[in-house]
């Protein structure tokens, strides 16, 4: 929690006014009993009418500076914290933008929104709580010990008995509740994953029938997550009618033995009734002190998660000395890279040697799992190679930085992605100052601008969240019209014709074809008819590769490559 309190730098100022404030509003909270004492000791019981006017008016004076510092005390630190709350958002949000795919993977993305709202909610709730409770509570407390004791000695007696009595109290319900907040935290995670599955997958959900399914893990999540807050409010709900009959008993043996020193002479009226304050306000200390000492775990726990994100190094960094930007062909050479997946005991590609040149096709074909999507995910450098390099134009990509090296590729996901927003601005979103003919360009090869001129709006037309209203042939369109519009050096298709049929499939190869007469071009596909034409084929086979080279050879030398053609070509498609 401390660690996340450097993130206040911009708000010293007004946390130095609050604790200002704080401070001005306990005095005059200190000093509210003793006048009233002085009214009843020195005006009520010598009847004299002027002390009383008079000591009234400064209490009043005193009550109102107190609670205009109160205010100003209060709006402060909802400011401060508020302000805390954007800036740690923020810097959470810009850090896990840097993170490589491998971070992503160790922390989950349910885990990762959690921790971006509802900690740092906490954390905030906690900070305005301990802005205003730092100064209060303890002054208040040991204020009110000075104060009781100036009006009698004797009587504090009783708060010696009574104070260990509420501190013993206060222990013991929180040890039960503190582990109990810890909890919740976690059981919020759990409870958002299973809600962003049963959200965004809900097509399969409902396609197979697992609505009562989900709907069932659901409950269990909510079910268990009502259940630890259930168990910590029970425990904090008892904590208010314990404490307030500590102080109901505390009243009553104050009067009781406030009397007998009344009766005895020791003690005037006046002063029994501002002891009687003192040590209320002793006890609300104690009771705020409780509640923070409560909270501060609990806001401990969700700083511990903020900070795990924040001090994650990504694995994926740009070199402290860049190599020169220099505008190149974009050749890409693999050589013997082997990479395992973290954790994983088997290597996801093992010796990979190949070079994919400008104005050339180089086609990756291979069975499910052979580590087609990780061969490529290794240009970009979403992963960073276990040994070997992988280089663009002779540099190893390690040596650019990230902006340098994805500058110059046009990288096409398997599950194509839209943004919220207008068709024309997905497409931008690979060129921001692309211009209408270059976008509609764009669409154009990718064989988009059909559908997109019969969409509501053409190229203003609205795609929803997460493009749910196009289909999945025409998402794909989209997104390859998004790498194409930035005329990349090298692009990268990973397995993004799918989608398509055979017809679309082979206009858009043969558009692409006269488009990327320049550009080194890496496609993954399935099928046979994508690759057929490639200037060079590899193939996959449990991360290695087992045959190079153009279809004609690969059927001669490669058994790999002719049983998946078999599998997939008539005997006159294969002649
Ligand atoms: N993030 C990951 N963490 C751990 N292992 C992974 C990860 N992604 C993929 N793998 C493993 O690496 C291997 C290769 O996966 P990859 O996605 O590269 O295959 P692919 O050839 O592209 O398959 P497909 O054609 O089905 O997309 C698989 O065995 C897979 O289980």
């Amino acid at each position: 929690m401390l660690s996340l309190l450097r993130y206040m730098k911009p708000f010293r100022g007004a946390v130095l006014l609050v604790l200002l404030f704080t401070f001005l509003q306990t005095l005059s909270e200190l000093f509210l009993p003793t006048l009233m004492a002085d009214i009843v000791d020195k005006g009520v019981v010598t009847g004299d009418i002027a002390l009383i006017w008079r000591v009234g008016g400064i209490m009043l004076a005193i009550a109102a500076g107190g609670v205009l510092c109160s205010i100003a005390a209060s709006y402060l630190a909802a400011r401060s914290a508020a302000g805390l709350g954007k800036i740690l958002r923020q810097n959470v949000f810009s850090h896990v933008e840097n993170f490589s795919l491998q971070e992503f993977d160790r922390i989950g993305t349910a885990s990762l929104i959690t921790r971006t709202t509802n900690d740092i909610n906490q954390v905030q709730q906690v900070t305005i709580m301990i802005l205003r409770m730092l100064v209060l509570a303890p002054l208040m407390c040991i204020g009110g010990i000075l104060m009781a004791v100036s009006r009698d000695p004797g009587l504090t007696t009783v708060l010696l008995i009574v104070l260990p009595v509420l501190g013993l109290a206060i222990f013991l319900i929180a040890s039960k509740g503190i582990p109990l907040f810890k909890k919740i935290q976690v059981k919020i995670d759990a409870l958002g994953r299973v809600t962003r599955e049963g959200l965004t997958g809900m097509r399969v959900i409902r396609s197979f029938n697992r609505v009562q399914y989900e709907e069932n893990r659901f409950q269990e999540a909510n079910e268990d997550l009502t259940q630890v807050s259930i168990r910590v409010n029970k425990i904090m709900g008892a904590m208010m009618p314990v404490m307030m009959l500590v102080m109901n008993m505390a009243t009553i043996a104050i009067v009781w033995f406030g009397g007998a020193r009344i009766q005895d002479g020791y003690l005037q009226v006046g002063d029994l009734m501002a002891f009687l304050q003192y040590a209320m306000m002793i006890m609300f200390s104690l009771i705020m002190l409780s509640v923070m000492f409560v909270m501060i775990p609990r806001a401990q726990a969700s700083a511990v998660r903020i900070n795990e994100v924040l001090q994650m190094q990504p694995d994926i960094e740009d070199p402290k000395t860049a190599a020169p930007a220099q505008k190149g062909k974009g050749r890409i050479t693999f050589q013997d890279v082997t990479f395992y997946y973290p954790g994983a005991e088997a290597p996801a590609l093992s010796n990979i040697t190949f070079e994919a040149n400008p104005g050339e096709v180089t086609a990756i074909i291979g069975g499910t799992g052979s580590g087609k999507s990780t061969l490529i995910h290794l240009i970009p450098r979403f992963y960073d190679v276990t040994s070997g390099t992988v280089s663009l134009d002779g540099v190893d990509v390690r040596q650019l930085t990230q902006e340098q090296l994805r500058e110059a590729i046009g990288y096409v996901p398997q599950k194509a992605l839209l943004f919220t927003g207008t068709i024309a601005e997905n497409i931008r979103y690979g060129k921001e100052d692309a211009t209408d003919e270059e976008v509609a360009r764009a669409a154009e090869i990718a064989q988009a601008d059909e559908f997109i001129s019969a969409m509501e709006g053409g190229y203003e037309g609205l795609i929803t969240q997460g493009g749910g209203n196009v289909s999945g042939g025409q998402k794909q369109r989209l997104s390859i019209a998004r790498a194409l519009v930035r005329r990349p050096e090298v692009y990268v298709f990973d397995d993004s014709f799918s989608a398509l049929d055979f017809k679309t499939d082979a206009r858009l190869r043969a558009a692409l074809k006269q488009e990327t007469t320049q550009s080194t071009v890496l496609i993954v596909a399935q099928r046979v008819s994508t690759v057929m034409e490639a200037d060079r084929i590899i193939v996959l086979e449990e991360g290695q590769i087992a045959g190079i080279g153009k279809h004609q050879e690969l059927m001669e030398t490669s058994s790999v490559y002719r049983e998946i053609v078999a599998s997939q070509l008539s005997e006159e498609e294969i002649a």
